[in-house]
């Protein structure tokens, strides 16, 4: 089909770009333009689908996105200290070079180019998401000609799809969908849940709405059905300018297509869709309306995708017949492969590295120049007349209220513990099997020197237990998450503390039901004073303000290191040094003088002194006056208030962690 329609436009090309209808002859090579402004996507949407409408049109305002010379490059960091006769300061690396251009209401962009072409920087700063500080960046960006910059809120204007789909695997399709709806629009109960529906009916939810997302641990719905979840959130809002981040990616052939189908029809209503794509095949080449091509941070083609085979022909660049026109332009866009890498000559062989560079780079300014010079030049000056400038009632900046999005935030988080194995039923029986082991480990624990000696082993090894149980809990199920929160959070969907309270509320129960079940089996079966009535609620609460403490320990470690593999290995770094000064390896006597303020800072020690003077001040039987081998410098209500302390010092850290982080990725 590509090549049926390359070969008719081989003559006259007729095409409306932009509104602009582009003539072309190729045997001059000439492409002459005359505007002429006809955007009526619902005309097309019913012409080009045979009457085929998938999405409702929209009854908001449409959206021309111009941007404007953007430059952006890396910021070179001078070393003083390197600085000699022969120092060379390092070069500033242009990622986007002085790139222009204008999307209009109705246009399905499709950004393609090598790997390092800078389809993602410029995807991200055309929709407004943070780029990194070392950037150097300049230009403007203008949404229906009024300056990025100076609005408010252009965030809940548009949409971003991120490439990955950053959604809670124990959800059912329509659950995200309908917290999405709860928590970004405005209106009542039925109208957020017709607006589900709807959703559901325009991306083809229906037979999946009910399945689970699905993850390593849960079977769930299929790629394509995820990714259309995921474009199924954002919409929500019904949002006119709609960016995606590769959204093929990890998709069979069938799915990719049956997504770029969706975002197609989604411009046809008169939405505006931005989208980087990896290797599309050619049934996804056909889908494109609008074709850029990135290379080398500057643009090389931006017109219609279905002119780009005849152009690049009238540029000296044929695509073969029968070639996937994006496989072509691919390859016309990399860096030849080296064809001497077997040389041993290191010189000669940095040389031909060089000068392939500098044939690329060559390659590119011509293709560069040719765009610049061509009649198919997007013209960013260009302004849709139909299009007026965007007000204060265009911006939903709707925000629900705090008790709410915490209400939804705890219900949401109980549902993903109880639709979680590993955090429900997997916790108990591992709390009974380490109870067991206990029972084994530690029996009679009675007032003899050898029982003393057993029931402080016991003790500590509680402690631990109890802890690594929490931070275990934790470390695990944080770092999955988080990119959901960020996502949430940087969405206005719901603030960063009723996030956090949210979590911590969900977790109330699982941070009771775990010490107590391992107290409960324990404190018996080892013998464990019985001296006072108050001595085992008393035990169980220490044990339970372990396990909170440790939890909230983890949570500054998961808050930090976005990875979870580094996160998992790093814990028995930061967590063993506090463990040592719990008082029961180390001697406290013998900790260096310049370490001793560290054990202050030991839940550890804490805790299991806690434990240690709860038994023996309440015990009966002295015998070995236990109490002064251990050489407690606090008392129990001490440890029981330095170890709440903390618990509520490591919270206050990792909300302070949280809300740092929500700014970063804003
Ligand atoms: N913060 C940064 N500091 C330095 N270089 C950067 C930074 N961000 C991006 N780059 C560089 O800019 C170039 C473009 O990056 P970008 O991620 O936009 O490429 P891309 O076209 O999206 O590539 P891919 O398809 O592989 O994702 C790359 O060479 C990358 O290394």
């Amino acid at each position: 089909m590509v090549l049926e329609k390359d070969k008719k436009l081989q003559g006259k090309i007729v095409a409306s770009d932009q509104n602009l209808d582009v003539e072309s002859d190729d045997n001059s090579g000439e492409l002459q333009r005359k505007h002429s402004f006809d955007v009526d996507p619902l005309k097309r949407n019913n012409d080009q689908e045979g009457g085929r409408k998938i999405f409702k049109p929209s009854t908001k305002k449409q959206m021309q996105l111009t941007f404007e010379n953007i430059v952006i490059r890396t910021v070179p960091k001078v070393k003083k200290c390197c600085k000699g006769p022969n120092y060379e300061p390092p070069k500033a690396k242009s990622i986007l070079n002085d790139v222009s251009g204008t999307i209009l209401p109705g246009q399905f962009l499709s950004i393609i180019g090598a790997s390092g072409a800078g389809k993602t920087t410029l995807l991200n700063f055309l929709s407004g998401r943070e780029i990194s500080q070392n950037l150097l960046k300049t230009g403007k960006i203008y949404v229906n000609g009024v300056d990025r910059d100076k609005m408010k809120g252009f965030s809940a204007l548009s949409a971003y799809v991120q490439q990955d789909d950053i959604l809670f695997q124990t959800m059912t399709v329509r659950e995200c969908l309908e917290f999405a709806a709860k928590l970004k629009l405005s209106g009542t109960y039925d109208e957020k849940i017709n607006r589900v529906e709807e959703i559901v009916k325009e991306l083809r939810l229906n037979k999946c709405q009910n399945t689970k997302i699905g993850g390593p641990l849960i079977k769930g719905v299929s790629g394509g059905e995820r990714k259309r979840t995921s474009i199924g959130v954002e919409l929500i809002t019904d949002p006119q300018l709609i960016f995606l981040d590769e959204p093929t990616t990890g998709l069979d052939s069938f799915t990719a297509t049956s997504v770029m189908e969706t975002l197609r029809d989604l411009a046809q209503t008169g939405r505006t869709v931005i989208s980087t794509i990896h290797q599309p095949n050619s049934d996804i080449f056909e889908m494109f309306d609008r074709l850029m091509l990135l290379a080398q941070g500057k643009i090389i083609y931006f017109n219609e995708a279905r002119l780009s085979v005849d152009y690049f022909a009238s540029i000296g660049q044929r695509c073969p017949e029968l070639s996937n026109p994006a496989d072509y332009f691919m390859s016309m866009m990399s860096i030849e492969s080296h064809e001497e890498e077997d040389t041993e000559d290191k010189q000669a062989l940095m040389r031909s590295h060089t000068q392939i560079l500098e044939q690329y780079t060559q390659k590119i300014d011509f293709f560069d120049q040719s765009y610049q010079n061509s009649s198919l030049k997007n013209d960013y000056t260009f302004r849709a007349p139909n299009i007026s400038e965007v007000s204060d009632a265009d911006i939903n900046n709707q925000q629900t209220g705090w008790c709410y999005q915490l209400g939804l935030l705890i219900q949401r988080n109980f549902l993903n513990t109880l639709r979680l194995p590993q955090t429900s039923y997997v916790k108990v029986i591992v709390t009974v099997i380490t109870a067991i082991f206990t029972i084994i480990l530690f029996q009679n624990c009675d007032g003899t020197p050898q029982g003393v000696q057993n029931r402080n082993g016991a003790l500590f090894f509680m402690t631990m237990t109890i802890a690594f149980n929490a931070i275990q809990n934790i470390i695990l199920i944080f770092p999955d998450e988080r990119p959901v929160f960020l996502r949430e959070v940087n969405n206005n969907m719901y603030s960063v503390t009723a996030y956090f309270f949210g979590k911590v509320i969900a977790e109330i129960p699982i941070s009771i039901i775990t010490p107590v079940l391992f107290g409960c089996i324990v404190y018996f079966s080892i013998g464990l004073s019985t001296a006072h009535s108050y001595t085992f609620p008393l035990f169980l609460g220490i044990l339970i303000l372990i396990y909170c403490t440790g939890g909230s320990y983890a949570l500054i470690i998961s808050s930090i290191f976005s990875d979870k593999q580094l996160a998992v290995t790093l814990t028995p770094v930061l967590i063993i040094p506090f463990m040592l000064f719990a008082g029961f390896f180390v001697n406290q006597d013998n900790i260096p003088i310049w370490l001793i303020e560290f054990q202050y800072l030991s839940f550890f020690k804490y805790g299991y002194q806690a434990l240690f003077l709860c038994m023996h001040e309440t015990e009966v039987s002295k015998k070995c006056n236990p109490v002064s081998d251990f050489n407690s410098p606090e008392t129990l209500g001490e440890s029981i208030i330095a170890l709440a302390a903390m618990f509520v010092g490591c919270y206050t850290i990792s909300l302070f962690i949280m809300k740092m982080l929500s700014k970063k990725y804003e």
